[in-house]
C-alpha cells in the first residue's frame, strides 16, 4: 500500500511522485499569486552558473523555502531562488540552483520544479551544468551543447518516471531519443558563432551519475568508450520530466575541468575549480544564453 509520503509500505522504497497532478497545480498557482511576471521559457541554472539571474529586468525573487515541495539548495555556487524578470524583451523564469541526488532528495523531489514551471505555461527549458569532460579534445572553460544523455542512475530505474504515471503530464512511455531540440541546438550553435565562440563551442553527450564523488580513473576510461564526453551529476532528471510533459529542451554544459585519465595523475577534481570556471566563463554563457532568447 503506498502510505501518505509516497513511499510504498511493503518494499520502502519510492513509489512514484509524492505530488499529484493537483499539487503541482496548487503549488504553480501559489507561486504565480505571487508575481506578474508570466513566463513561457525557463532556465536551470548549474553549479557557479546563477549569474544570469543578474542581467534579468523586473526581477521578481521567491527562495525555494518559500514554496511548498520545493528542494532547498545546500550546495555551494547554488542560491535557491526562482528568478522572474524579462531576458531581452521575453518574461522568463530562471532556477538561480537545483536540487541534486548527492544532498539526499529524491529524484521527484528534485524534478518538481520542472513540473511547476510546466503548469504555469513554460514551454520552453533551458538546463546548464558544470560537467567535467571526458573528451580530451575538450578544454576547460568550453561550453558544450548536449545532443542526448547518458542516464547511468536510470540503469537501477533511478528516473523520476518510475511510479504511477498520470498522463495529464504526459504518456507512459515516452521516448528519449530526442530530448533535446534539435532546433534549439542549431539556433545555440549558430549564435555562438556569430558571438566568436565558435573556438570553444563543442556538441556531445552528458552522463548523469548520482555524486558526490568525482569519478574514479576507471569509470573515465569507461565513459569515453560508452561515447560519453562530459561528465555530472544533474540535468538528466529534469531534461526527462521536462521531454515528457512536452515542453521544448535544450541543455548545455560548461567543461569546468578534465576527467583524470590517467592512473598515474598527480590531479584531482574539486568543487572550487569548478565554480571558479563558471566565474571566469559566466559572462559568455550568460551572452549566449540572453542571445538565444533573443531569438527564440
Ligand atoms: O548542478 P550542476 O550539475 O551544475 O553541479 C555540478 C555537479 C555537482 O553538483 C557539482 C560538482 O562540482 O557541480
Ligand atoms: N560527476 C562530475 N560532475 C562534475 N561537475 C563538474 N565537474 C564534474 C566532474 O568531473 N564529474
Amino acid at each position: 500500500m503506498p502510505m501518505e509520503n509516497g513511499y510504498n509500505e511493503v518494499s520502502g522504497v519510492v513509489n512514484g511522485s509524492k505530488y499529484s497532478y493537483e499539487d503541482v497545480q496548487r503549488i504553480a498557482q501559489s507561486v504565480l499569486d505571487r508575481v506578474k511576471c508570466r513566463p513561457h521559457i525557463g532556465i536551470i541554472c548549474g553549479s557557479g552558473l546563477g549569474g544570469l539571474a543578474e542581467v534579468l529586468g523586473d526581477k521578481e525573487i521567491i527562495q525555494y523555502e518559500d514554496i511548498e515541495g520545493f528542494p532547498v539548495s545546500t550546495v555551494p555556487g547554488h542560491a535557491g531562488r526562482l528568478v522572474f524578470g524579462s531576458l531581452q524583451g521575453k518574461q522568463v523564469v530562471l532556477m538561480q540552483g537545483r536540487a541534486h541526488l548527492y544532498e539526499g532528495y529524491d529524484v521527484h523531489k528534485i524534478i518538481l520544479p520542472v513540473r511547476v514551471m510546466k503548469l504555469m505555461e513554460v514551454r520552453i527549458l533551458f538546463v546548464t551544468n558544470a560537467a567535467g569532460g571526458i573528451n580530451q579534445d575538450f578544454n576547460v572553460g568550453d561550453i558544450m551543447i548536449i545532443k542526448d544523455h547518458f542516464n547511468m542512475p536510470g540503469f537501477a530505474a533511478v528516473n523520476p518516471l518510475v511510479g504511477p504515471n498520470d498522463d495529464r503530464f504526459g504518456p507512459r512511455f515516452p521516448p528519449a531519443s530526442q530530448c533535446y531540440s534539435y532546433r534549439l541546438r542549431k539556433l545555440i550553435q549558430e549564435t555562438g558563432e556569430k558571438l566568436g565562440m565558435k573556438d570553444f563551442i563543442q556538441n556531445g553527450v552528458y552522463c548523469f551519475l548520482g555524486g558526490p564523488s568525482f569519478e574514479t580513473v576507471t569509470e573515465c576510461r569507461f565513459l569515453k568508450v560508452a561515447g560519453v564526453d562530459a561528465t555530472g551529476m544533474s540535468t538528466v532528471p529534469e531534461v526527462l520530466v521536462a521531454n515528457h510533459c512536452g515542453m521544448e529542451v535544450c541543455g548545455i554544459s560548461l567543461i569546468t575541468n578534465k576527467c583524470v585519465m590517467d592512473y598515474d595523475s598527480k590531479q584531482v577534481a574539486n568543487h572550487e575549480e569548478v565554480l571558479e570556471t563558471g566565474e571566469k566563463r559566466a559572462k559568455d554563457m550568460q551572452q549566449l544564453i540572453s542571445t538565444v532568447v533573443a531569438d527564440l
